[in-house]
């Protein structure tokens, strides 16, 4: 059973159809990217995924379930974490405790159960901080972000979105904004995660390295899907990839 399906989405923004019967199928475990020219309606996608706009038609299913009346605040409980081009970061709060704000699964779910009470608020700094080291920017917990540069931004972002532990982890082009060494970095971190991954990206080489599955949107449909190799080799992404450059 996939652990996302998007089902025959149409999105419409006035008489502009955005996506016209989008399917995806995301599985476990797997890095699936969405790629397409700018305007194909990649972030229509993410957004639908993320309960941020509402399909004029069509399903989402999580786990083989039809989410009814999606929202935003519903992610965390399904098992999804998402990072968003802007980060989202609290200005005014620290490092640490911007990463503490996405443990709260674990304490509104009860994983923390035992714990309650007793130790709860130790053990959840515990788990942020080992998500802020495994990224490699503990030492910078009890900082404000806007002190770090961009690229240490992008991973406190992220460590914001593990430290839920999520069964899927949606990325909106995380490679945006960084060099060309914190990009491959980017690569190495995400084939090192447990979760299954949707990217949302612009840059092909990092999607076609690091992805498992691609599906390739242009003007609201999707026009291939499949391995890297596949999509590669497919006329029609040649196709709209040049013509969306001439
Ligand atoms: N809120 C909105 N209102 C009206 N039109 C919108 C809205 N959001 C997106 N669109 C339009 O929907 C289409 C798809 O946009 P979307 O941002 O999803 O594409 P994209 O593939 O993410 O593009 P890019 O690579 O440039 O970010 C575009 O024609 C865009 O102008």
């Amino acid at each position: 059973m996939s652990l996302l399906e998007v089902r025959d989405v149409t999105v419409r923004f006035g008489g502009l159809t955005a996506l016209s019967e989008v399917s995806v199928a995301v599985e476990p475990g797997t890095v699936h990217g969405i790629i397409g020219p700018n305007g194909a309606g990649k972030t229509t996608l993410f957004n639908v995924v993320c309960g941020f706009t509402r399909p004029a038609s069509g399903s989402l299913l999580v786990r083989g379930v039809e989410l009814r009346d999606h929202r935003p605040h519903h992610l965390a409980r399904l098992g999804i974490a998402r990072t968003l081009q802007g980060l989202g970061l609290f200005a005014h709060s620290s490092v640490l405790d911007n990463v503490l704000v996405g443990a709260d699964r674990h304490a509104s779910m009860g994983v923390w159960g035992s714990l309650i009470g007793r130790g709860e608020e130790a053990a959840l700094r515990a788990r942020a901080m080992a998500a802020l080291e495994s990224l490699g920017v503990a030492e910078w917990a009890s900082a404000l972000p806007g002190a770090l540069p961009y690229g240490l931004r992008k991973r406190v972002a992220l460590a914001r979105a593990l430290v839920a532990e999520p069964d899927l982890l949606m990325l909106d082009e995380p490679a945006a904004g960084l060099s060309e060494v914190e990009r491959e970095e980017l690569v190495a971190l995400i084939r090192g995660l447990p979760m299954a991954v949707v990217l949302v990206e612009h840059h092909m080489d990092l999607v076609m390295s690091v992805c498992d599955r691609i599906t390739v949107l242009n003007f609201g449909r999707v026009i291939a899907t499949g391995s890297p190799e596949a999509v590669r080799a497919d006329p029609d992404v040649a196709e709209a990839y040049l013509g969306a450059a001439s």
